[in-house]
């Protein structure tokens, strides 16, 4: 693709130190094309190091993406016959994500932490002292019947002294909070920030011009600083960022209107400090607004959904423009799941018959919710799907976070750079009959004697418990079956991935927890899909397991990262099968692009309308054709649209459509006689219900 003039400004920009260029793009103006072919230029041409370049971004997959189409620039400029050299370059360049970068600063001075999941809010919940409120309604106290959620958000607020609402009980208990989850090292991702922007500063006091040590060399090494996506970035993270930017060059790439996180705070404050950096006359503003990627139909609709102000006014014969389709986006409103999901199987057979890939297709919606929902019914069709998480499925699972607590605890406990308590009280507290006064009582009495919760537990008869707990079989049970685990060090000497998790399997089923009591078929499914990924991830952990550390060891300190690429390589093996259709939040699908993508609003769930933001960026992920399904917005009104055309009956259509993606097409390719045979054979709403009603004899039947 040849550079356009006002992409070639940017990657001709001089490389100065203590300068800042700023890169203001619309969507699919070829932001990200332009920060890659700038970091080849500033390598080739501009003579900076490739290990002096720093690539920031908010989420794990625009890092992906920046690895995997850096490698593309640098093949399609040099060759494939470099493919050594270039891949070593690459791997030079620091490319990071905000809290990947945070998390190696803090891992690296402070040693293995553990960043706070869901089990784990859990898990504190029942350590919180049994606290009432105060009979003030309007005011926030903790009571006994505290979520996960709730406790999270309260001690944020604490933390940032918002918490003037909570009583002097709650506060306290709050203080004890804070107190234990420092002890056992736990971090929520706000703390890791902070944490890392204090070791940070520790290090500019230290004189570490000479340190080989990645803080220092955040110092020190790196000239210039790209970030992708500075329109995501919230205030929090402002003083981390300027000051590993200060006296290098930022380069910095963002789109306001793609701003989606201003719930953590306002983005513009982040950008004046970013742009305050600099003296005023070291930085310049550069734009980038052309569109290569949407359908003017579609940007023009995109372009609706923004407030008048916010919409950039530019001469249209002054950018470079696509086509224009004469298939406008598609708006259609269903009033229950069913008929809205029946919509989606429907039209994708269709799309599918009439030349369009799996791969081509998205579905995006706000939560993940929704589209568990929408997986589950393409799943019974049939219709194979991927989905686009941030975090992949497996991580998420409450128990693969249970079984990965209890490898930490069989694994680390007793090693002396891991003194923390949190996965035994996480563990302990989700067995059946363990509540909070028992977890409390043990945390309490441990500390006062001034022994870790294993010690105690393993080393302090139980008649020395005290009365409080009533379920000391239970305690003893989970100390009879990890004590020999532990004390073996069993685990440390595996190498088989599939006995590390067989034997693990065994283990946490001897354990009594409620978790593991299924109530459905689909519970059961989804759980082996996540242990599935998990050995996968341990599998890939084998292949590049460095010397001196142990299987298990090594999982633990990187499965988060490793688990990036374990998605990255599936995406890329399945490109060559019949490919999927990939589900996505919107948050996700940031800086991505798709062919052809569902926006869709559930109309069963919460439906207030999405924000502007949010929904341009949805909605701009489309290239050719957009649908919009019961999607809520003020400014989507059903009659300034068309009706829905009947997609496949559009040849003109698909030409262009082909056409745009460099595939070779004749009209023959769409197959409208396998779409009539299909509905036929299944109809729509029929099969749908036949097949919900087929799974559940299934079910029984089993
Ligand atoms: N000079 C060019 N000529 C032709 N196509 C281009 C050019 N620059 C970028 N593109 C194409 O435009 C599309 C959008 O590019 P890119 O993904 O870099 O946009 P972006 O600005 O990062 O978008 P967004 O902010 O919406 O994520 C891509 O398909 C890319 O290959």
């Amino acid at each position: 693709m040849d550079l356009t003039p006002s992409q070639q400004r940017v990657i001709h920009f001089p490389f100065n130190e203590a300068t800042t260029l700023e890169v203001q793009a619309g969507p699919g103006s070829g932001k990200t094309w332009t920060l890659l072919n700038k970091v080849y230029h500033l390598i080739e041409e501009q003579h900076v190091k490739a290990d002096e370049i720093l690539i920031l971004s908010l989420t794990n997959k625009a890092v992906d993406n920046i690895v995997e189409k850096l490698l593309g620039v640098y093949l399609g400029k040099e060759g494939q016959g470099h493919l050594p050299r270039i891949e070593e370059k690459v791997d030079q360049i620091g490319i990071y994500t905000i809290h990947g970068m945070a998390n190696r600063i803090v891992v690296e001075n402070d040693g293995i932490i553990n960043i706070i999941e869901e089990n784990g809010w859990r898990g504190l919940t029942k350590l919180l002292p049994a606290l009432r409120s105060n009979g003030d309604k309007n005011k926030e106290a903790l009571t006994e019947s505290i979520n996960p959620k709730l406790l999270e958000r309260l001690l944020q607020n604490y933390k940032v002294k918002k918490d003037n609402n909570a009583n002097s009980s709650a506060r306290d208990a709050l203080a004890e909070m804070v107190k234990i989850m420092k002890e056992c090292k736990v971090l929520t991702n706000e703390d890791l920030i902070l944490r890392a922007m204090e070791l940070l500063n520790e290090k500019v006091r230290s004189d570490t011009s000479a340190s080989e040590d990645f803080t220092s060399q955040l110092l020190n090494k790196f000239k210039v600083v790209l970030i992708d996506e500075v329109q995501d970035l919230y205030p929090l993270l402002s003083p981390l960022i300027t000051q590993v930017v200060k006296g290098k060059q930022l380069i910095m790439f963002g789109d306001t209107n793609q701003s989606i996180y201003e719930f953590m705070g306002h983005n513009e404050s982040v950008i004046k400090d970013l742009r305050e950096i600099h003296k005023a006359e070291q930085s310049q503003t550069f734009h980038l607004y052309d569109n290569f990627r949407n359908t003017p139909e579609i940007i023009q609709t995109a372009t609706q959904v923004l407030r008048a102000s916010k919409r950039k006014t530019f001469e249209t014969s002054e950018l470079i423009l696509k086509e224009k389709t004469d298939v406008q986006p598609q708006l259609i409103n269903f009033t229950n799941t069913t008929a809205q999901l029946d919509f989606l199987s429907a039209e994708i057979t269709k799309l599918v018959c009439a030349s369009a890939r799996f791969n081509d297709i998205s579905i995006l919606s706000r939560t993940h919710e929704h589209l568990q929902t929408i997986a589950q019914h393409l799943s019974a069709y049939n219709i194979p799907y991927e989905k686009l998480t941030s975090q992949p499925d497996w991580i998420r699972d409450p128990r693969i976070q249970f079984i990965t607590d209890i490898l930490k605890v069989v694994v680390l406990t007793g090693d002396s750079h891991w003194q923390s308590d949190f996965s035994i009280i996480v563990t302990l507290g989700a067995l059946r009959g363990v509540g909070s006064r028992t977890l409390q009582t043990l945390y309490s009495t441990s500390t006062l004697a001034n022994m870790t919760l294993w010690r105690y537990i393993t080393e302090v008869t139980r008649k020395q418990w005290g009365t409080v707990i009533t379920n000391k079989l239970k305690i003893e049970e989970y100390v009879q079956i990890l004590r020999p685990v532990v004390e073996s060090r069993v685990y440390s000497q595996m190498n088989d991935p599939i006995e590390i998790l067989t034997e693990l399997c065994e283990m946490v089923y001897r354990l009594d927890c409620p978790l593991f009591q299924f109530k459905s078929r689909q519970e059961i499914d989804d759980f082996q899909a996540s242990l599935e990924q998990m050995l996968t991830v341990l599998k890939l952990c084998s292949t590049n397991k460095p010397e001196g550390i142990s299987l298990v060891k090594w999982f633990l300190e990187t499965y988060f990262d490793q688990s990036g690429i374990y998605h990255h390589t599936r995406l890329a093996s399945e490109a060559t099968g019949i490919g999927s259709v990939k589900l996505s939040t919107i948050h996700s699908s940031k800086g991505l692009e798709f062919p052809i993508s569902f926006v869709v609003g559930n109309p069963r769930g919460n439906n207030f309308p999405m924000d502007d933001n949010t929904l341009y960026v949805g909605m701009t992920r489309a290239r050719n054709l957009l649908y919009l399904v019961n999607v809520n917005h003020p400014r989507i009104v059903p009659w300034e649209f068309k009706p829905p055309v009947n997609i496949i009956e559009q040849p003109k259509f698909w030409e262009y459509y082909n056409r745009d993606l460099a595939r070779s097409w004749t009209p023959k390719q769409t197959n409208k006689m396998a779409y009539q045979t299909l509905s036929n054979k299944y109809g729509l709403r029929q099969y749908s219900t036949c097949c919900r009603h087929l799974r559940r004899c299934f079910k029984v039947l089993r």
